[in-house]
């Protein structure tokens, strides 16, 4: 049986990665795009050389034209601009909006059939932007950001406890923004809740809350420490983690940037949610109950988002 075509639309510090670890976990051919020519070839290239000693089996290709991404089973999108410190995702918002309609036109065109995960920022509106461009069913074009907001929590956690990341399950839902609503009730040791374990003593509330403002400070935090770009391995292995659900209909139930329309009390659009991914794509959102004080932060970022899609709605009037 033919491998799986995995296109990934972008070539630049995620593209790469995503590239080396899709090579590496051996899910398929690969196809590196981007508008730099050379970029994606040289990576590429560079990419295949390490075959021989990792072992793996992928054809490795390197392109400036669409319709080189022609059938792709997955497209993962990071074409556009990173945010440099003392920006916010959301000054992205004009320049990125218009490298989404290329992408989408191009997606439309060669790789209806996708299932494709966007990550460029401000992702929430982008992959509203990107669903509308394209024109392909909602449950087949999903956001990453909750997988990568929740390996940060978990990760915090894991050093404040003094156990294995492995153990540690956290919940991040809402907009991939500063109002992210990392869910501390949701999240937890082994199965044992985070509140269970202030009672228990394993920390204190001031503890956990100086975690949880870390976590929605996390991409700032690498921007400042990189000064020339953004987080790009565990960006990347977060959306392998989603493609991986659906190429192996995993089911794994990941918080994604979803269409919500009825779930949550919410009307059609994007943010994000506990979702299932398998074959089929979205295959299901788990509408967990919230309450109040977790109902108001994730109103305030759900607010935040319509917000930015209108924007994105003012700057190209075919949106609206
Ligand atoms: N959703 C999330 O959790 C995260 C999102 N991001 C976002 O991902 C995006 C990519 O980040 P990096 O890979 O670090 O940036 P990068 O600058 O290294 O790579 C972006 C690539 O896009 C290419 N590009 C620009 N316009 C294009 C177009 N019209 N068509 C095709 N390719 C085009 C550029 O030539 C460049 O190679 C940024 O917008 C960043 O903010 C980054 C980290 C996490
Ligand atoms: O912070 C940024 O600009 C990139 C990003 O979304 C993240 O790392 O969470």
């Amino acid at each position: 049986m033919a491998r799986p075509k995995i296109a990934l639309i972008g070539a630049g510090q995620i593209g790469g990665t995503l590239a080396h670890l899709a090579a590496i976990k051996e899910l398929g051919d690969i196809i590196l795009f981007d508008i730099a020519e050379g970029t994606p070839q040289g990576k590429a290239l560079d990419i295949a050389q390490s075959g021989p000693s990792e072992g793996f089996d992928a054809v490795m290709k390197g392109a400036n034209s669409y319709a080189d991404i022609a059938g792709a089973d997955v497209c993962i999108v990071t074409a556009g601009v990173p945010r440099k410190p003392g920006m916010s995702r959301d000054d992205l918002l004009g320049i990125n909006l218009k490298v989404m309609k290329a992408v989408g036109e191009g997606i439309k065109q060669h790789a209806p059939n996708a299932f494709v995960i966007c990550i460029t920022n401000p992702l929430d509106a982008m992959v509203w932007a990107l669903r509308e461009f394209s024109g392909l069913p909602h449950e087949k074009v999903v956001g990453m950001a909750g997988v990568l907001d929740s390996a940060r929590f978990r990760h915090f956690l894991s050093l404040e406890f003094d156990v294995s990341m492995r153990d540690v399950t956290a919940f991040v839902l809402g907009g991939h923004g500063d109002t992210m609503v990392p869910l501390t009730r949701y999240s937890t040791v082994a199965g044992i809740p985070l509140p269970d374990l202030i009672t228990m003593g394993w920390t204190t509330q001031e503890k956990l809350d100086a975690i949880v403002q870390r976590t929605r400070d996390g991409g700032a935090e690498i921007v400042g420490l990189l000064k020339t770009g953004s987080a790009y391995y565990a960006p990347a292995t977060s959306a392998i983690e989603m493609a991986e659900s659906y190429l192996k209909d995993q089911k794994r139930l990941l918080p994604c940037a979803a269409w919500v329309d009825g779930a949550f009390g919410l009307k059609g659009m994007y943010v994000g949610v506990p979702t299932v991914i398998g074959a089929k794509g979205i295959e299901r959102i788990v509408d967990i109950k919230l309450n109040p004080t977790e109902q108001v932060m994730f109103d305030k970022s759900v607010e935040a988002v319509k917000g930015l899609v209108e924007a994105c709605k003012g700057i190209d009037p075919t949106l609206a």
